[in-house]
């Protein structure tokens, strides 16, 4: 097997030469430590036409060609296979001494290797030894759910459905799932699989998180902010509950952080070895343009590799559309199915990546870092990494994110090749050389040392935290960061001046979106405008909805007209909402419209569950069409400190920081993004004599501080 790109040094097949060493990866069973987990044993470069990458042969696909993803696993299988199938992973040898252990303490770190079975068989050992009974206040044997936290919705899903099938069960009886804007359980649920945001969410009205047994926070190592807050808070809860079983579970050796933190008496479990061996294949030189790389990989290895295997490519979400639209393959070849994975699609047409192709059909599944860790894709045997990661950092200093596409970690690229080798044995080809795996970090930095932290600290004062700056985290942020968020919320009314949360405050928590949105979502009541902020709410929270494709961008933009409001993008946003609505969100209508139909539906889901809410809060159905001063006045209620006033030589300067940043028009923006110049997102024209109005305490005090200077 050859990868070809603009080398030219030989190698059968044309083209230039991509030429990957190659290494192997796991297969082994046994303690392993992060330096031996990575058996990087150089091979030969890939000349022959004849060699095979991969696929050794000798380990024939096993799988079961079911998989309880949500179209996939229409094979039945009886009790006794699926039966087998659990023991055949390297995690059941190893139950008897890991249930003994969680039943004897309270805090248990369990680090195992990808598709070691961790994330879907220890819940079920523990529902299965009945390590979730307790006796309640009358005696009586009950049994509480066992928390099983992700840090990420789709794994949560897609596990929960897996797990599911494994019990002969549906989703949503003994095994259910619980993601923002989604839930599957009923009062039957006792293995529940949720993200780590909404577990931290339901603590906010269950401070003790009474309802679990047991809670696992499992992908650890990927030290999501909402995980390293859950570390501190079920931390807190198990002094208070011995009952409460702790479960920390992990993929790379980052266990001293952890031991260190539960107290230092924790022995941390191994769970050995993985299923079927990947082989590491590194490319011979730098790859200039990683897209491209990327591309040839994919068509190289449909031409030449093995007749079955599906294909999974990580990339960032700034390339993901571009690269979609690039792909067409030779005619004369089997087809290709292509399946984007990304964070802003709808959750349904995520699920699509885990269907199976059809017939004579190979699937490719461009995604981006959502597909890294926890979920199984049947039928994938070869993973494609360019090792980069698209990261947002939040500097708290100019309140600016920044968005730059960085190399991954070691953890990271390990996790992205462990998503193959689960049914068979795979190839993961690394677009970039070995010298430069060998020099990537060793671990992911925590987001929480990156992240704004505003949303965080809202949740942790309605948890009843008090003494924010002494909170007890695994890492702690800087301090600056944390000031930054309390400003921050302070400016919004959300805390007093004594830093305790208001009235205001408190509804502004029970919102999944950030602080200034939901602050402009309570001000509806007072600009009359409910239907129109839960529309652009909801169509913020997806990352475009319009689409222009390459090959048909003048078309694509001359659709786009038709919306544009000389008011800005929200006024824009609002018009094809309307217009879409009126075509009954009708997937021809956002065809010929250039919309992007899967954001569309992710829009209305996430507005209806939007709309409950504000209901419960008793927010009224009002609507200010077709003004459009109301809406704007609301969203400055939240944004007033995301304010650009036109400078006379033309820029725009932020109020808030006096930053310069450079854009067309427009004074109100959502979002500040660095990447190689400041961007203002999603603006809009609002009157100066509005700001004192909507905001007055923000604008006096700025005006008395402008005053000083
Ligand atoms: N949705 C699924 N469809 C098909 N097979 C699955 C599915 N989920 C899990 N499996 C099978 O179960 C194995 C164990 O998966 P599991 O997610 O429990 O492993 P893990 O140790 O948690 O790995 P990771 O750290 O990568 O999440 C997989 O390798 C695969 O063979």
């Amino acid at each position: 097997m050859m990868m070809m790109t603009g080398r030219g040094d030989g190698g059968s097949g044309g083209g230039g030469e991509l030429a990957h060493k190659r290494a192997k990866h796991g297969g082994s069973g046994g303690r392993h430590t992060a330096k031996t987990k990575e058996k990087v044993k150089k091979v030969v470069e890939f000349k022959d036409k004849g060699t095979k990458t991969g696929n050794r042969g000798s380990d024939a696909d096993k799988g079961s060609g079911s998989s309880g993803n949500s179209d996939a696993g229409k094979k039945e299988m009886s009790a006794e296979e699926i039966g087998k199938l659990r023991e055949d992973l390297p995690i059941f040898n190893a139950r008897p001494s890991l249930m003994k252990m969680i039943k004897q303490q309270q805090f248990n770190i369990v680090i195992g290797e990808t598709g070691s079975g961790k994330t879907t068989q220890l819940p079920q050992y523990l529902y299965e030894d009945q390590i979730n009974a307790y006796k309640d206040k009358h005696g009586k044997r009950r049994y509480g759910a066992i928390a099983i936290t992700q840090p990420r919705r789709v794994a949560a899903i897609t596990v929960a459905q897996r797990v599911a099938w494994e019990r002969s069960s549906k989703v949503g009886k003994l095994v259910g799932y619980s993601v923002r804007f989604d839930e599957l359980t009923s009062p039957s649920t006792r293995i529940k699989y949720m993200t780590d945001g909404m577990l931290l969410r339901e603590a906010m009205s269950d401070r003790h998180l009474e309802q679990y047994s047991v809670i696992v926070l499992d992908e650890a190592h990927e030290r999501t902010v909402h995980t390293d807050v859950l570390f501190a808070l079920v931390k807190d809860i198990a002094q208070k509950r011995q009952d409460l079983k702790v479960v920390v579970m992990s993929a790379t050796l980052q266990a001293d952080t952890f031991v260190n933190y539960f107290g230092g008496q924790v022995q941390p479990f191994h769970v050995a070895g993985r299923t079927y061996p990947v082989e590491v294949m590194y490319t011979r030189e730098p790859v200039e343009d990683y897209i491209q790389a990327a591309l040839i990989t994919i068509t190289q290895l449909h031409q030449e590799g093995d007749e079955e295997g599906d294909i999974l490519v990580f990339l960032t979400g700034l390339n993901l559309s571009s690269a979609c639209c690039t792909m067409h393959m030779p005619e004369s070849l089997q087809q290709l199915m292509v399946c984007p994975m990304y964070g802003a699609l709808a959750p349904q047409e995520q699920l699509r990546a885990f269907a199976p192709a059809p017939p004579n059909t190979r699937k490719v599944i461009l995604a981006t870092n959502i597909a890294e860790t926890s979920i199984t894709i049947h039928g994938i045997k070869y993973v494609v990494d360019p090792g980069l990661v698209k990261q947002r950092v939040f500097n708290a200093r100019t309140g600016m994110d920044v968005l730059s596409v960085v190399p991954v970690s070691k953890a990271q690229a390990r996790q992205r090749c462990g998503r193959a080798g689960r049914h068979t044995s795979g190839t993961c080809y690394r677009l970039y050389c070995e010298r430069t795996f060998l020099d990537l970090p060793t671990d992911t930095e925590p987001e929480i040392l990156r992240c704004n932290l505003s949303s965080v600290v809202l949740q942790l004062l309605a948890l009843n935290v008090e003494d924010i700056l002494g909170f007890d985290f695994i890492t702690p942020p800087p301090e600056s960061a944390l000031i930054a968020a309390l400003e921050t919320l302070h400016a919004l009314q959300a805390i007093s001046d004594a830093g305790k949360l208001t009235k205001l405050g408190k509804k502004m928590a029970q919102f999944p979106v950030e602080p200034k949105l939901a602050r402009t979502l309570l001000f509806t009541n007072k600009f009359m405008c409910l239907n129109e902020i839960l529309s652009l709410v909801s169509l913020l929270a997806v990352e475009n909805i319009f689409v222009t494709p390459h090959r048909a961008k003048a078309k694509a933009e001359a659709k786009k007209r038709l919306f544009l409001s000389s008011e800005g993008d929200h006024a824009t946003l609002l018009k094809a909402f309307t217009a879409c609505k009126k075509a009954k969100f009708s997937g021809s209508w956002c065809f010929d419209h250039f919309i992007n139909s899967r954001a569309m539906r992710t829009v209305v889901d996430t507005r209806k569950q939007l709309k409950d809410l504000c209901v419960r809060l008793n927010l009224e159905d009002t609507s200010c069409a077709p003004d459009t001063v109301a809406y704007r006045k609301c969203l400055l209620a939240g944004f007033f400190q995301n304010i650009a006033l036109l400078q006379p030589d033309q820029s725009y300067k932020v109020v808030k920081t006096n930053q310069e940043t450079h854009i067309p028009s427009c004074i109100l923006f959502n979002e500040l993004v660095l990447t190689n110049r400041r961007y203002m997102r999603n603006c809009c024209i609002i009157d100066p004599s509005w700001l004192v109005e909507v905001a007055p305490n923000f604008f006096s005090r700025q005006q008395e501080d402008q005053g000083q200077h």
